[in-house]
């Protein structure tokens, strides 16, 4: 059964967004309730050929390592603590930074639904410097499908549920196969 949550809702454009005040999430025992900050207790959404990707590849150590979970309306959520390193703005994160959280979580609306698709455009909207070693709140939602046209919405909020940055993006769904086929070999990306 596919977990769900209570919202706390803000809207961008016609779509609204939330994070949790409580979710239901899966885990090895079963379902349970609990609060959001208890999100990383739940089953993560996951992708195991990404392993090396910057936003949520877990075996990138330089990377971001973000966890996704999806509600049982389809919206993704997902926490993060920015570390020192992620620096742009002093104490707070670097605009490329902000902006691929937000590319993350929108291209996790499509893995939800087992579309493999690639971020052709992007707009990012940074309200308020986004702050580093604290606790921060992603939310995406996929917004409509037309052809292998995809799009979709993110937020980025505080832990108090401030917003401080939106995202909208246009993905193409690929083959994987076909994408998979003209991946350079590991031996030309090293050379
Ligand atoms: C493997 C999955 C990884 C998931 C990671 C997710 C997040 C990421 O960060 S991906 C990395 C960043 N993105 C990239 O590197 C993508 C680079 N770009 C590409 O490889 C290609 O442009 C790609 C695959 C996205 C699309 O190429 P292609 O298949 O040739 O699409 P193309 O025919 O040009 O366009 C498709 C449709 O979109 C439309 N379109 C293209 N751009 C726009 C735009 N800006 N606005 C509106 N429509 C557009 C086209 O008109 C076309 O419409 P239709 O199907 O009606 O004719």
């Amino acid at each position: 059964m596919p977990p769900g949550i209570l919202r706390n809702s803000l809207s961008i454009g016609k779509v609204t967004l939330g994070f949790p005040a409580r979710l239901l999430i899966r885990t090895k025992e079963g379902q349970r309730t609990v609060p959001s900050s208890k999100l990383d207790k739940g089953e993560p959404l996951t992708h195991t050929a990404l392993h090396g990707c910057f936003g949520c590849g877990q075996h990138n150590r330089t990377g971001l390592r973000l966890r996704f979970y999806v509600d049982d309306t389809g919206q993704i959520l997902s926490t993060v603590r920015l570390a020192g390193r992620f620096e742009g703005p002093p104490g707070h994160a670097h605009g490329g930074i902000v902006a691929t959280l937000l590319d993350e979580a929108m291209s996790k609306t499509n893995r939800a639904q087992n579309i493999v698709a690639m971020t052709r455009h992007m707009e990012v909207d940074y309200l308020r410097p986004v702050p580093l070693r604290t606790t921060l709140q992603l939310t995406a939602r996929h917004l409509s499908v037309e052809g292998r046209k995809h799009h979709c919405a993110a937020e980025l909020r505080n832990a108090a549920g401030e917003l401080l940055a939106t995202g909208k993006a246009l993905f193409i769904a690929i083959d994987p196969a076909r994408f998979q086929a003209s991946k350079p070999s590991m031996r030309a990306m090293k050379s």
